[in-house]
């Protein structure tokens, strides 16, 4: 498929206010799209790059390259020529990529070029992209919505999905079973004030401790142990006290949902940094081990002996995790059958406060009623955490001064916006250790679409967790509202800025 093609849809789909008629022009593309290349042509749409960083600054990308008359650029030797890019190292690699940047910018005509722009300077993200994606394929391939979204679901990624549809027909769909093996995407959260708010939004449910590790899917056939991250990342090499923890559970074929975290002797949680760098290691993984064993600890099961337990109730999915999953490597959890019973209130809240005196960050509360939405940042989990935060974007970042000189310091921050743009929040250059500077002051550099004299505008790609004491009114921003004392916890690499919270979330927060 033409590059050229592409970019029109793109444009168009943008331009177009009804969501009905963007579904058309999506359909459209579709029905041209040769299958192979149909996981590009869907990530070129919403705006993302499959090599996500190439390492190419914003004054390469604007020098001035003459156009191509005619469009001849291919999506498939376009992604080539990116991925070439990406993978330039050593000496020379700056002039060498630009160099590149420029024969496949002389390749393409305006249009292409100014998409290619957009595309690499993070300009064209498009969260809602997507769900319209989806429909689109539905259209072009003749079935019905649902049916591809949970292909999609079950299939982890709508590439995948979009190819086997193109090429085969509706058929296809039968192929994306949830298969040991095979990860899906994690059900996610929703964020609830207090856990009274929880229990009054999902009536009778389970309150679960919320630990702070990483989370995990492990897939079990036999003695073959496979783990996956949130992002369906495998990591099984990095785990092996996960995968002999599995390999003991009474039952040969499984997929579990849970958290590995590093616990001290006393059961308390160490702090999330140590687990998430004993995950991280590749090297000498034995030793890393020893120095900080990790524990699994589970707290949903999607799978088990070749039944798949996805649509049945909570209730049902936990009375089967507590079958093959003993105590230790499973989540505290109280059951409040009913909610509007005072006794039980008070119960909820006696499990929270034991749960944050034991060191873990939150609760989790579950509707009981609800089957596990696969992929889903569905209504029926609830998080409740007693200090506030959100997961927003860089969109900027200020030089330093005195003992910050040469590093980017002051970061502004947004919240996505229901049209997949962000809004400004406000800045925050508290709670960095030196470490996150050095780091963030390389990645933001790497993420820069313009240099101004005071610092670097970066493409919104980077996700930050804040913590904040409020929401006040301010007159400086654009929602009219910023955060009071805002500070950062940690980088959150593992989510994608479509995954950041939302401007209605945090007027949520407005006293
Ligand atoms: N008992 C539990 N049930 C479900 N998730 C849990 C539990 N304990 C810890 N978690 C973690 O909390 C996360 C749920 O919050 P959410 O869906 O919002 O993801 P998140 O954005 O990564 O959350 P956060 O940044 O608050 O950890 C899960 O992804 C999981 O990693």
């Amino acid at each position: 498929m033409l590059l050229s093609d592409v970019a029109r849809t793109s444009q168009e789909v943008a331009q177009a206010a009804a969501r009905s008629r963007k579904v058309e022009l999506l359909a459209r593309l579709f029905r041209m799209t040769e299958p192979a290349q149909a996981p590009i042509v869907i990530t070129y749409l919403a705006g993302r790059l499959p090599q996500r960083r190439i390492g190419v600054g914003w004054s390469t990308l604007a020098e001035r390259v003459p156009a191509a008359a005619e469009p001849r650029l291919d999506v498939a030797e376009v992604d080539a020529a990116l991925g070439r890019i990406a993978a330039i190292t050593g000496k020379g690699a700056q002039g060498e990529r630009r160099r590149q940047v420029r024969e496949l910018m002389s390749a393409a005509t305006e249009e292409e070029q100014r998409f290619l722009l957009a595309l690499i300077g993070g300009e064209l993200r498009q969260g809602a992209l997507d769900a319209l994606a989806v429909e689109g394929l539905a259209a072009a391939a003749d079935v019905p919505a649902p049916e591809v979204r949970r292909a999609v679901m079950l299939g982890g990624t709508l590439g995948a999905v979009a190819e086997a549809l193109l090429a085969r027909g509706p058929g296809a769909l039968a192929d994306f079973q949830l298969e040991v093996g095979r990860p899906v995407l994690p059900m996610l959260a929703h964020t609830a004030k207090s856990v009274e708010e929880a229990l009054d939004r999902l009536g009778p449910c389970a309150i679960e401790e919320k630990l702070d590790g990483i989370r995990v899917q492990v897939h079990r056939a036999g003695e073959t142990v496979r783990i996956y991250t949130r992002t369906l990342d495998e990591i099984t090499s990095r785990l092996p006290e996960v995968v002999s923890a599995a390999r003991q559970l009474p039952a040969d074929r499984l997929v579990l949902d849970g958290e590995v975290i590093a616990l001290g002797a006393d059961g308390r949680p160490k702090p999330f940094q140590e687990t998430a760098g004993r995950v991280g290691s590749r090297l000498d993984v034995a030793g890393a081990q020893a120095a900080l064993p990790l524990s699994p600890v589970f707290f949903d099961l999607l799978s088990v002996d070749g039944r798949d337990l996805l649509a049945l109730p909570t209730t049902q999915r936990h009375a089967e995790l507590a079958r093959v999953v003993p105590e230790p490597l499973r989540v505290r959890r109280l059951v409040a059958d009913d909610p509007g019973d005072p006794e039980t209130r008070e119960a909820a809240k006696d499990f929270t406060a034991a749960t944050l005196a034991r060191g873990h960050e939150g609760v989790l509360v579950k509707a009981l009623d609800a089957p596990y939405s696969a992929g889903r940042r569905g209504a029926s989990w609830l998080k409740v955490k007693p200090v506030h935060t959100l997961d927003l974007v860089v969109l900027a970042a200020e030089w330093g001064h005195g003992r910050r000189t040469g590093k980017l310091s002051n970061l502004h921050l947004g919240a996505r916006r229901p049209d997949g743009g962000f809004a400004m929040l406000g800045k925050t250059f508290k709670g960095m250790t030196d470490v996150m500077l050095d780091w963030q002051t390389d990645r933001l550099r790497e993420l820069a679409v313009r240099t101004e004299p005071w610092g670097v505008v970066v493409r919104p790609e980077l996700v930050v967790e804040i913590a904040f004491d409020g929401v006040q009114r301010s007159t400086r921003y654009p929602e009219g509202v910023t955060l009071r004392f805002a500070r950062v916890l940690r980088y959150r690499e593992d989510k994608p800025p479509e995954e950041a919270d939302t401007v209605e979330t945090v007027l949520g927060f407005r006293a």
